[in-house]
């Protein structure tokens, strides 16, 4: 069971040939306007339709690709989808297995369940690094390089490499990956759809609570005084980092690589500049909704002085 564009070839080309039924497959004829969904396993109606296909066709796992088949998820026989941390998890809990105690880089947006999850439970080494698959790719290597051993750089978006594939950025790689452990695990007697997927990933704490606010830099803004973004977006960050210094109930993450993150009511979150565009993304994660409030209100009324900074997503999400 498979879905996306491009990545067609892999229903066609990889998995029925190795005698797997992929007759629920959908969305395999590529098609530019992306008629079906946005292609892109971070979101949410991509991951419903495929989640849905594998409900209704039965299916013991599905995979879904991104157009250019470097990103990728899946989805478990009971409809568990493997995205963002929990790709991440099940990613590294195969890895661990092979080569236990090496580090895992990631972006920078992971969560601290996810660290917990990869040294406490599966023995690893969580190397929380930069956004950007080229990014978490490099590190890798460089860690390596250092001396640090590292099998696997992967991002919450779905990106990821290992280095026995050469670091080739390759979410095809990925799923072969998952599906070596779901077949492996079929010929040792272990049936029961996927969930030999589902067991690696158990103890993973997930937040109830999961956002991503992205905060808008107005280029025109007389605020900038003809700087650039990426000048005012620094100068942001900067008295967001000197307001958790003065505020007793946030803690500056120790080791951070990227943006300001901070831990508070039982949650964290994390602002940054975009690799790409005049935006500040906001990441919140935290038990509960009032939790995340929390957080975004401690945010906002730090940087409530940069009129530059389009803040309606904040403001929705803070309002009573
Ligand atoms: O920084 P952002 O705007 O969230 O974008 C971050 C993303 O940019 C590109 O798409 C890269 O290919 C991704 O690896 C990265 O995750």
């Amino acid at each position: 069971m498979q879905e996306m564009e491009l990545g067609g070839f892999f229903a066609e080309k990889v998995l029925q040939p190795l005698g797997a039924i992929t007759s629920g497959s959908q969305f395999l004829e590529p098609d530019g306007l992306f008629p079906n969904h946005i292609p892109n396993p971070e979101d949410k109606t991509a991951m419903k339709a495929i989640t849905q296909a594998v409900l209704e066709n039965k299916a013991d796992l599905g995979i879904i690709f991104d157009t250019d088949v470097d990103r990728s998820a899946a989805v478990d026989s009971t409809g568990h989808e493997f995205n963002r941390n929990r790709l991440i998890a099940l990613m590294s809990a195969i890895v661990l297995e092979e080569h236990p105690g090496t580090t895992i880089v990631t972006d920078s947006v992971t969560s601290d369940g996810l660290t917990t999850f990869i040294e406490k439970k599966l023995g690893g080494k969580h190397h929380r690094f930069k956004r950007g698959y080229k990014n978490v790719i490099d590190e890798a290597v460089r860690l390596n390089s250092v001396g640090e051993e590292s099998h696997l750089a992967i991002e919450t978006s779905g990106h990821g490499a290992l280095k026995e594939n050469h670091w080739l950025d390759d979410g095809a790689y990925l799923m072969v990956k998952v599906l070596n452990k779901l077949a492996s695990a079929r010929a040792s007697g272990i049936a029961g759809g996927s969930k030999v997927l589902t067991d690696l990933v158990e103890g993973l704490q997930e937040p109830g609570v999961a956002v991503e606010l992205r905060l808008k830099i107005d280029q025109n803004h007389p605020d900038l005084k003809g700087g650039s973004f990426r000048e005012y977006g620094v100068a942001v960050l900067r008295l967001l980092e000197n307001h958790i210094e003065s505020d007793p109930k946030l803690q500056k993450a120790p080791v951070n690589y990227e943006g300001v993150r901070a831990s508070g009511f039982g949650g964290w979150f994390l602002l940054r500049l975009s690799l790409h565009d005049p935006v500040l993304p906001l990441n919140i994660e935290a038990a509960s909704h009032e939790d995340a409030v929390r957080l975004g209100l401690a945010v906002s009324s730090a940087v409530k002085e940069f009129h530059a900074l389009e803040m309606s997503a904040l403001d929705k999400f803070i309002q009573p």
